[in-house]
């Protein structure tokens, strides 16, 4: 009989001290943890529970072929349902997930993505329109109106007009108010009577209102055809025939706008910062950029013929993966490299651990793209986009929306560092640089 042990070596520290660090310095912990007991380990992590952390590649394999009915990974999520409503695929398991991923995902496939360059770069360019050398801007701002944009315009297929205005405005003034961050929403909740809950409450029900009535709209133009992902969501049908009805496309909308919102401003802030500290990297992008004309189209910078911007951006996500750690909590026993973990357990496949071991990356802090042009890595090793049948629908538009918004900035502009020191730091749903990173714009390049 093969050898098993159950859960890996705890961290001896006290919960509530475990709890802050991974609020506060979750990579710190990370890290410091796998130095001390190795490359899995069990953090306690008091209301969020027990958490067996794994970044081996063998490990990450054992997690992403698991049987789904095994590990779930909505039950995670579930402080997030008063937002994104019980239909959104980020909380289904099995086979309504299963279900549900089918319907969504011909929308997102790599070579449908490629019809939003055009709504990519309109947004892009919408947010630059007023940049002018010797301002200073807060660089994750600017770019999460540009996801925004993304995600109303390809997504949405939202034109001008007082809905779309109105819209895009709540969304953003509900997404930024610190008041509803998504990390305390539970907490929030839990205050049921409060008026923070209340206004709360109120905000959403004007976005749901504002969403059911575009929806609606679409459904009287039947128009599916426009290009955008609502048109197609509209246009599909189940296995049975039935359409999405209203209530399960408003959830996926929602679900569309919170997942696709932060995560790509994210990485696009991170790689401008990286850029910035390693001047050599830099300077071959310009390179490689020049050599595609004053003005790239995004085909030009999304294609072959921009090799370096795609590995700078594979390279920014593997220093900083946005999201550090995918959850799965087990349903029975669950052998995993070795390991018999119990039921009830959270499994975290911690993608910022197994992107940092120098075993497979050499040099692991340094930022060294070309690393991505010399070899090819396992989704085991290299997975910033999570993995198995969860794997982020959205991957094919957020590394396009990366390469083209990344394009078109350091295309148009000379951008210099202002903060004497950026840290790593949690914002609603991911980990950002800190204070937003502000830049100065220090003038266009011709
Ligand atoms: C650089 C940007 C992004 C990163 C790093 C990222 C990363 C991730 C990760 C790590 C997961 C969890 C995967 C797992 O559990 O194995 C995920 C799930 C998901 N992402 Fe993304 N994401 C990004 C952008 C987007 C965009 C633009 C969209 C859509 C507009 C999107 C939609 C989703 C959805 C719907 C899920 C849930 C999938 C499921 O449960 O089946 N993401 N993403």
């Amino acid at each position: 009989m093969q050898n098993v042990s159950p859960l890996p070596p705890r961290l001896e520290l006290p919960a509530v001290q475990q709890s802050l660090l991974w609020r506060a310095r979750p990579y710190e912990l990370l890290r410091s943890s796998r130095e001390r007991l190795g490359d899995a380990f069990t953090l306690d992590l008091g209301s969020h529970g027990t958490y067996a952390v794994f970044s081996h590649p063998d490990a990450l394999r054992d997690i992403f072929s698991a049987d789904p009915a095994l590990l779930h990974a909505g039950e995670g999520n579930v402080v997030l349902k008063p937002l994104l409503g019980a239909h959104s695929l980020l909380l289904l398991e099995e086979k309504p997930h299963q279900r549900e991923r089918r319907m969504l995902g011909p929308a997102f496939h790599s070579r449908r993505i490629e019809q939003y360059g055009a709504r990519v770069l309109e947004a892009t360019l919408a947010a630059l329109r007023d940049w002018h050398p010797g301002q200073s801007v807060v660089i994750q701002d600017v770019m999460q109106r540009v996801s925004l944009n993304v995600i109303l315009t390809a997504v949405f297929g939202l034109e001008d007009g007082t809905r779309a205005d109105e819209l895009r405005e709540r969304i953003q003034a509900f997404l930024n108010d610190s008041k509803f961050n998504l990390g305390n929403l539970g907490q929030l909740r839990e205050e049921h009577q409060s008026e923070a809950w209340a206004a709360y409450r109120r905000g959403l029900e004007r976005i749901d209102a504002l969403l059911l009535e575009e929806v609606r709209h679409r459904r009287e133009l039947k128009d599916s055809e426009r290009g955008d992902i609502l048109g197609m969501l509209l246009a599909a049908t189940y296995e049975d025939g039935a359409p999405l009805d209203d209530g399960v496309l408003r959830d996926e909308l929602m679900t569309l706008v919170v997942t696709g919102y932060e995560t790509t401003a994210t990485a696009i802030a991170w790689a401008l910062h990286w850029l910035h500290a390693s001047p050599g990297a830099l300077e071959r992008l310009h390179g490689e950029l020049r050599a595609l004309g004053p003005e790239p189209t995004p085909a030009a910078l999304a294609g072959s013929a921009a090799p370096w911007l795609k590995a700078v951006c594979q390279e920014t996500l593997r220093l900083h993966p946005i999201i550090p750690v995918v959850a799965r909590r087990t349903q029975g026993m669950c052998r995993i490299q070795g390991h018999e973990v119990p039921p009830g357990v959270t499994v975290a496949a911690c993608i910022y651990l197994a992107h940092h071991r120098p075993e497979t990356f050499a040099e692991p802090d340094v930022f060294r793209p070309e690393r991505f042009l010399e070899r090819a890595y396992s989704p085991f090793e290299y997975l910033p986009f999570g993995g198995g049948v969860r794997r982020c629908i959205g991957m094919a538009l957020a590394l396009y929306e990366m390469k083209v918004v990344l394009g078109i900035v350091l295309s148009r502009f000379e951008l210099a560092p202002l903060d004497p020191q950026v840290r790593p730091q949690r914002r609603a749903v991911t980990i950002a640089p800190s204070g937003g990173l502000h830049m100065r714009i220090e003038r266009l390049r011709s």
